[in-house]
């Protein structure tokens, strides 16, 4: 079922949390509705469903006449019970006296006498949900006798049950710790892909919107600032916000003069018009080396160093940087460099960023790798 907002906006007394934006999400897809607190995710999500009214009618002057669809179907009007929406919330919100098989039936035994299927099918439906969640041998136990991931599997098994056409979830991992977040992540997008329903989730943890989504929605102040594919998003951010937002970020500022970037005893050579100039990094776009370049001469000290999963970290720090540079390296590259703390080394940029006041971003390449 796809799903289409169309100039949706929302105020709460003086406070705007939604200026008239539109989306548009493809049947069949997982958005992530990403940005930090206050930025507007719950309150659309909560359009989405029915649970909040968007604005109607004039307000400052202008005419607000959101719509909400889904497929042909303008549910602009309709109640959150007749959308065929199932949600997942950060707390589980299982009934605590029922055993999960009850949790996981509710919906289908509270349905009216005439859509409610019969008891036997019920149960070969909940037996299944609970199959595909994995939790099929715990179908006698009580919320009280599951760990949080797995509770918040019978969640998911539970908003399935009605098989509805788009799935909501708020936070929905928020509240575990950061393993269980990892397999229910696989979970979830497991399960998105096999029953083919159309997904929106809200979060404010980047790599799991980055590693979930098929596309992200950036937010910020009640704004969108880009939808895109997450691969996209981390290498075109639109404007300096995502770019902040979606990652850690090494800032250069300097003084340019015939190409050439001075800050302090560091330079660098950069196609950029003379003037001030500002640029950003990702820590995996630095290099570093032994020996300063003929067009680079940015030496720094390394301060810290840390093994995280794959990569290892390496804080630099300099007289020219006002704060720690971060640099993430292959642990070949790590060892091949025979890096410790203490040691004088040179940083390369692979690339780098600029954000001008327009929202175009340019990005530039200041070694060929
Ligand atoms: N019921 C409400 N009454 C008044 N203001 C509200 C209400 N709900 C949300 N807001 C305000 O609307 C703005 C957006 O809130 P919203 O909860 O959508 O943000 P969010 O991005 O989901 O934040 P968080 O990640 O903290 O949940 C905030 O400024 C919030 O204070």
């Amino acid at each position: 079922m796809s799903i289409r907002l169309t100039n949706i906006s929302k105020t709460f007394g003086k406070t705007t949390a939604l200026y008239p934006l539109d989306l548009d999400i493809a049947e069949g897809e997982l958005v992530g509705l990403l940005g930090p607190s206050g930025s507007g995710k719950t309150t659309l999500l909560r359009i989405i469903a029915g649970l909040e009214q968007a604005d109607r009618g004039a307000q400052a002057g202008r005419i607000h006449a959101g719509r909400i669809h889904f497929g042909a179907r303008d549910v602009t009007n309709v109640h959150v019970r007749d959308r065929r929406i199932g949600f997942v919330f950060q707390h589980y919100a299982l009934f605590r006296h029922m055993s999960v098989f009850d949790n996981v039936a509710f919906g289908l035994t509270a349905l009216p006498r005439r859509d409610r299927p019969s008891s036997g099918e019920i149960r070969t439906r909940v037996h299944r949900l609970l199959e595909m969640v994995q939790l099929e041998t715990f179908a006698n136990r009580y919320p009280a006798q599951l760990s949080g991931g797995q509770q918040q599997r019978v969640s998911l098994a539970r908003a399935l049950a009605l098989k509805p056409d788009v799935l909501l979830l708020d936070e929905p991992f928020g509240a575990l710790d950061a393993k269980v977040r990892q397999e229910l992540r696989r979970w979830l997008r497991h399960l998105h892909d096999e029953l083919g329903f159309t997904s929106v989730f809200v979060t404010h943890d980047q790599e799991e919107a980055l590693e979930l989504s098929d596309r992200v929605v950036v937010m910020s102040n009640g704004r969108i600032e880009q939808i895109d594919e997450p691969d996209t998003l981390y290498r075109a951010p639109a404007n300096r916000f995502v770019f902040e937002f979606l990652g850690d970020v090494n800032r250069l500022e300097g003084e340019v003069r015939n190409g050439i970037l001075t800050c302090g005893d560091a330079r660098l050579a950069v196609d950029l018009p003379n003037g001030h100039q500002e640029l950003l990094m990702r820590p995996h776009e630095l290099r570093l080396t032994i020996n300063p370049s003929e067009t680079t001469h940015l030496p720094a000290i390394v301060t810290a160093i840390a093994p995280v999963g794959a990569e290892i970290r390496v804080e630099l720090e300099a007289d020219w940087l006002p704060s720690p540079w971060l640099a993430t390296l292959r642990h070949a590259d790590f060892e091949r460099l025979d890096i410790r703390r203490g040691q004088r080394l040179y940083i390369e940029l692979r690339r780098w960023h600029r954000f001008d006041k327009d929202p175009a971003s340019h990005a530039g390449f200041a070694l060929a790798s």
